[in-house]
């Protein structure tokens, strides 16, 4: 079984002072984009994992007690895949290569949905093929999850309702719940408490993705260090992205996007400064760093604009590459087959 899950970008990101459970609240409107991780599971014989016929590396990561119950394997593809899996340990943890062993966060994901239904003994492979930039602020590990959630509970038959899959989500990350649903929705709390909003129109987006990723937790730190000193209160409200979504103008969007975390990724950064200001001069009507960094997100006006303006970023040399997205997409569901390559779910 496969499951599509989208990226995100923030269209607005208001972050409230840090709160005593080491969160900040956030007032955020995203939109779930074009650009896609494809979750594959295959459930397996037990005797696939028999440990006398093994891959060694299959169970990299599971804890020897855990080897008996529930144990999800990991193959990537795409973007973050390591090309020294195989290798010889390195020393200096790289945020942007996707781990195969169990904090994968599928295969949390994975554990979650086991623990749900009651099932202590299975065996599945997972392969994940990520078109979605890793440690890159466009909630690449989160897809995966909500693909996750949404396989294994087909696949084991756990009968889990949207709002049970929410509530697991959240326990996952703040950006687990929406690709869940994905379209364009309002989070608050630590992001994860989703409503709806009226949005119209269809938006083109180009996205400059950077070499190596950004830490999340290293951003709002930075935030936070940025912040000292000042008075604030709680995050900024995002009335004037919400009023843009309703006239459906890129325009109107562009203008009003807003990242409170741009400084401290930029700090971190310093060179994303010149991808936006790069991208801005190229005609984009919005130029933002994409949630915690470090992809800059560039709304074009329409679909021709987002076409020459992706050809004349690559031509700048600014960023390791450059993919086009539109929005919003859907969220997370099951590809019907081999006919479902675009994920349209196989309907007219
Ligand atoms: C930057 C965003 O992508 C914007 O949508 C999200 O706020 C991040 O969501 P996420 O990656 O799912 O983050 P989580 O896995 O929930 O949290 C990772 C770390 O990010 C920081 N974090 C995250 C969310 C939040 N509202 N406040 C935070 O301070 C905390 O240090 C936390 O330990
Ligand atoms: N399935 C996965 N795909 C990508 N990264 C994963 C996965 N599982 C665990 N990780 C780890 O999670 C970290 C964050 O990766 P991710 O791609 O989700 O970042 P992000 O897009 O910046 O997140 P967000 O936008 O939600 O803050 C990476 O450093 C990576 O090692």
């Amino acid at each position: 079984m496969t499951v599509r899950a989208p990226a995100k970008v923030n269209l607005h990101l208001g972050v409230g002072p840090l709160r005593p459970d080491g969160y900040h609240d956030v007032i955020t409107v995203l939109q779930a984009v074009s650009l896609f991780d494809d979750l594959t599971a295959t459930a397996l014989d037990p005797t696939e994992l028999d440990p006398t016929t093994l891959d060694p590396t299959a169970l990299d990561g599971v804890p020897p007690g855990d080897q008996d119950g529930v144990v999800v394997t990991v193959e990537v593809s795409g973007e973050g895949a390591d090309p020294t899996a195989r290798g010889p340990a390195t020393t200096t943890p790289d945020v942007s290569i996707v781990p195969t062993g169990r904090d994968n966060i599928a295969v949390r994901a994975a554990h979650l949905v086991a623990e749900a239904a009651g099932i202590t003994s299975e065996r599945v492979h997972l392969t994940l093929a990520k078109g979605i930039p890793v440690a890159a602020g466009m909630a690449g590990g989160s897809a995966d999850a909500a693909a996750a959630l949404v396989a294994f509970d087909a696949l084991w038959q756990a009968g889990l309702d949207r709002v049970a899959l929410a509530g697991l989500a959240a326990r996952l990350g703040s950006d687990v719940p929406f690709p869940l649903t994905g379209g364009t929705a309002l989070g608050t709390g630590r992001g994860e408490q989703l409503t709806d909003v009226l949005a119209t129109g269809e938006y083109h987006w180009v996205f400059a993705l950077a070499d190596g990723g950004l830490s999340t937790p290293a951003v709002y730190a930075e935030f936070d260090k940025l912040s000292e000193g000042r008075l604030r209160t709680g995050p900024t409200p995002a009335d004037d992205v919400l009023a843009a979504l309703r006239t459906g103008d890129p325009a109107q969007l562009g203008a009003a996007l807003v990242n409170d975390l741009q400084p401290a990724a930029l700090r971190l950064r310093p060179a994303l400064r010149r991808v936006l200001e790069t991208g801005r001069e190229l005609g984009a009507v919005g130029a933002i760093v994409s949630g915690s960094g470090p992809t800059c997100a560039f709304l074009a006006a329409g679909a021709t604009e987002s076409v020459e303006l992706a050809a004349s970023l690559a031509g700048m040399g600014v960023a390791r590459a450059v993919r086009r997205a539109s929005g919003p997409a859907a969220g997370a569901r099951v590809l019907e087959g081999p006919d479902d390559a675009d994920g349209s779910g196989g309907g007219p």
